[in-house]
Formats: C-alpha cells, structure tokens, sequence
C-alpha cells in the first residue's frame, strides 16, 4: 500500500523546485519555469479569449514583453480573458469545496493584510505542484526566478542603504522563515489526498517565489459584485495581460466590462494611443514610490515622479538641522503649548502619533512636516490662527507666516536632505559603479531634487525679501 500511495502522489505533483522542473526543457523565452512551455497566446484564444493577431510576446530588457507586430489603432482591443482565466484566491470558508481549500484558507488567515500576495500564493502553489491544473500553460510561462530583495545575498540588501527599505526586506524575510515552519507544522500530518501540495515540502524559497510571483505580477480588480451595487476589490493574476511591462506613459490599460449575455465580468486590455509597430505594450503599474517598485517588482523606476524618502518626525533632529541651517534658537524639542496643540491636529503629537514624514514625491516635503515648520518657528499664536491647516501645509501657499519664517522652515528641510544624504556612506560616483545599485542612485536624486527646489524658493523669496526693504 505504501509504495501505491507513492507512485500516486509521484504522478500527482508537479515540482516546486526549478531545477527538477526544467530538467528536461529546452530555452525558447528565456528564464521561464519551463523552457519549452504551452504557448500563451494559443491557450488564451483555445480558452475564449481573445488576443489581437498584431500581439507578440518578445524579449524585452532580460525578460518578456507584449509588443506589437503592426499598426495598431488607439481604442482597440487587445487582450480579452473570459472569467475562468484569471486566477483567484476565495478565503471564504463557506467556498471551501474540500479539505485541501480549507487548508489554504486557513493558512491564508495567518498572512498578514500588507503580505496579501502571500495568500494569492498559496492558491499559486497549490496549482503549480497540481499536474492537472487548467493553469498549467500560465504557470509554466511564469518566471524561474524574481530579483526581488528577499533574494538579494546579505551583502547586497546591505548596500541598499536606506533604513525603510531594510526594514521591510528583513520584514519579509522573517515572515518567510516563520510561515515555513508554520506551513511545515500544519502539512505533517495530513493525509496524501488533503495535502495541498501533493505532499511535497514547502520551504521559505518556494514560498518567497510564489509571493513574489503575485505581488509582481497580481492586479486589484472588481471582483464579485455586492447587493448594494458595489465591488470588492480582489487581487488576481492576469495570463498573458501580465506580460505587459510597466511604464508611467502606458499607450494600453486594463478595462472591466460585463460579458455579452452573462453576469460574469470581462477583463479587457485596450489600446490607449495609437500603438507603432514594434512598440512594447504597457500599463502602468500604479503611481508607485521606488521602494514598492523595488519590493514588489524587482526595478527601480529611473526619475520617478512618486518617488520619496522617509523621515521620522523628530524634535531634536530638527532642532540640529536648524541650527545646522544657521536659523536663530529653534525650538522644536520643546514647543509652546499652542504649538503642540496643532502638532496634535497635524498628527506630529497626542496619543497615537505618526511621524513617518516624506521629502520628495509630487509634494516637495509632505504638507504635515511642512505645516509642523513653520508654526513651530512662528513667534505668536495670533498670526498661525488667521490660517487654516490645510494652508499651513501646502507649499503653494507662499510663505503664510512670512518670508523669514518661509526662509527659515525651508532652510531647516535643506538641511535636513543633508543630514539624509550622510546616511549613505557611499558617494554617487562609487554608486554608478556598482551597477546594482540603481536604488541607491535614485533615492539620493529624490533628496537633491527637493534641495534644488527648496533652494530656488529660498533665493526667490530673498530677493523679494531685500526688494521689499529697499522699498
Ligand atoms: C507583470 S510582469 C511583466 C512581464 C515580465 N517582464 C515577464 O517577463 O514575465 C512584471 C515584471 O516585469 C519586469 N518589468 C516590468 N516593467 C519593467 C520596467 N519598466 N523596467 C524593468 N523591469 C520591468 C519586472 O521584472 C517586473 O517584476
């Protein structure tokens, strides 16, 4: 009995580790699971889908990409899946069909809400180790391996430099290790036709590879409509709509439209410009700082518009800045009582705070570090409540508290890019050398970018100052 439950489960799994799964393929796109896999294309068109005759899958920038053999017109459809394509993960106990379902859904329930794609994953797993899975000619087009940090070698997250960005890694990779053993502990014991991945082992590398695959790939669409007319929101991987890359001047983006004749949902992918010949199809992946791009999707966006750095709100940095900008007795570790009362609106004080500020982005320097500046060197109460908070917080409302206290807030963030840029040990020179490190590179421009712009608005605001005396 024992070697039939063998053979058994041997002709029931499909590998979950790469080496044996490509063993005996050969290369046509490269650095896919299975070399040789089941043409995409075909399979979305055999399964009812739609794809435009002008869409190739092609190698693009050491990996693959949608690109468009002709012409095509802005408006057109290009991909089309029906509603059994895209693959879904239902925690919902009251959809569990079989032991194996309740298994992932409790396993899912131990996943943190920010590591969603790890559930997604789990279901990814399951179909991936399933020789029978429908999802089969998806998965085995899907990459071997993801340049994600959590698999950076140690020396490599290191020379990211940037302490949010190592928290979040070493979040993750501690996430990984402790659901490994937790995934171990639940599958020893179950029977071969209960085990969710057809008995094999499961380890913190094949877990990090199937969430990687999803939180790179998985896109929040409508999922099933609810009585008061509304969608949730469900993550989802896209055959084939995945294989477009991303850009922030997409020329394709996803669409959701009710099917002819049905309840179901479509999901479409439409031309959005006109598409030349040769040209990549691409969406954009969302208005993204590099720190998700990088976590997430394994690439840095060079000059990203929503790219930022972190800080932590905190008096006694800011009163060295200051002092560090030249700007007269600061006093942001001991604020007046008025002062903290709007520390306290702002967020910055009270009793659960969050002092996670931001430099960069489309802001320039967050609005409640912005707004925390200047009342904090304002010297009287009256001339702060003429405003109203959101004024204290946008830098298009040029100096409300007046130029020398607008010089002084903005000096003291000067200062403080300066203090940000000496937490990397490196100069951007020894950066361009190592090619790896692109992130390094760009968090370092957020920074000079806000100094130059700061700095343009300090000399502005000088000159009208001295015109303004003279006058
Ligand atoms: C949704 S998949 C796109 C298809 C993918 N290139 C492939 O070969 O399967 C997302 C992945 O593509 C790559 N990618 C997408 N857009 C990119 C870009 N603008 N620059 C660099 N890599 C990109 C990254 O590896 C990312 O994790």
């Amino acid at each position: 009995m024992a070697g039939l439950g063998a053979s058994k489960i041997i002709t029931q799994f499909r590998p979950l580790t790469c080496a044996a799964a490509t063993a005996t393929a050969t290369a046509c796109h490269p650095g896919r699971l299975v070399p040789n896999s089941p043409d995409l294309i075909k399979w979305v068109r055999r399964e009812g889908g739609f794809v435009h005759q002008a869409v190739r899958i092609a190698p693009s920038a050491g990996s693959c990409g949608l690109v468009a053999c002709q012409d095509i017109p802005k408006g057109s459809d290009l991909i089309a899946l029906p509603h059994h394509m895209p693959l879904r993960f239902s925690s919902l106990e009251s959809e569990c069909v079989d032991t194996i379902d309740s298994v992932l859904v409790n396993l899912a329930r131990q996943v943190p809400e920010e590591l969603w794609a790890m559930r997604l994953g789990l279901k990814l797993l399951q179909e991936r180790a399933s020789v029978g899975s429908f999802w089969w000619p998806y998965i085995s087009n899907l990459p071997e391996t993801y340049s994600v940090p959590i698999f950076f070698p140690g020396e490599d997250i290191k020379n990211l430099q940037y302490a949010p960005l190592l928290y979040q890694v070493n979040k993750r990779c501690r996430f990984l290790l402790d659901f490994e053993k937790e995934v171990k502990r639940v599958l020893k014991n179950l029977k071969p036709d209960d085990h969710p991945f057809r008995g094999q082992d499961v380890d913190a590398s094949s877990l990090g590879w199937a969430m990687s695959a999803v939180s790179s790939r998985a896109f929040r669409l409508h999922g099933k409509k609810l009585s008061d007319g509304t969608h949730v929101d469900v993550p989802m991987m896209l055959p084939l709509i995945d294989m477009c890359n991303h850009s922030f001047d997409p020329n394709a983006q996803i669409v959701q439209e009710q099917d002819a004749g049905s309840t179901k949902m479509l999901i479409k992918v439409v031309a959005e410009t006109q598409i030349k010949q040769d040209d990549n199809l691409v969406l954009n992946y969302g208005c993204l700082n590099n720190d998700f791009f990088l976590l997430d999707y394994g690439f840095v966006t060079p000059s990203n518009p929503y790219d930022c750095i972190e800080l932590k709100y905190d008096g006694a940095l800011l009163d060295a800045a200051s002092m560090a900008a030249g700007v007269m007795s600061p006093n942001f570790s001991s604020p007046a009582p008025w002062q903290q009362q709007i520390l306290s609106q702002l967020n910055l004080d009270g009793e659960a705070p969050v002092l996670k500020v931001s430099l960069g982005g489309s802001e320039l320097v967050e609005g409640r570090l912005l707004a925390a500046l200047r009342v904090l060197l304002a010297s009287d109460s009256e001339t702060v409540q003429k405003h109203d908070l959101n004024t204290l917080k946008s830098l298009a409302a040029e100096a409300p508290l007046g130029i020398s206290n607008e010089v002084a807030a903005l000096r003291t963030v000067i200062a403080l890019c300066v203090i940000a840029l000496g937490h990397f040990p490196t100069k951007i020179m020894e950066d361009e050398a190592l090619l790896k490190q692109g992130f390094r590179i760009q968090k370092k421009s957020v920074i000079i970018d806000v100094m130059r712009g700061l700095t343009s608005r300090v000399k502005l605001l000088s000159s009208k100052e001295k015109i303004s005396a003279q006058g």
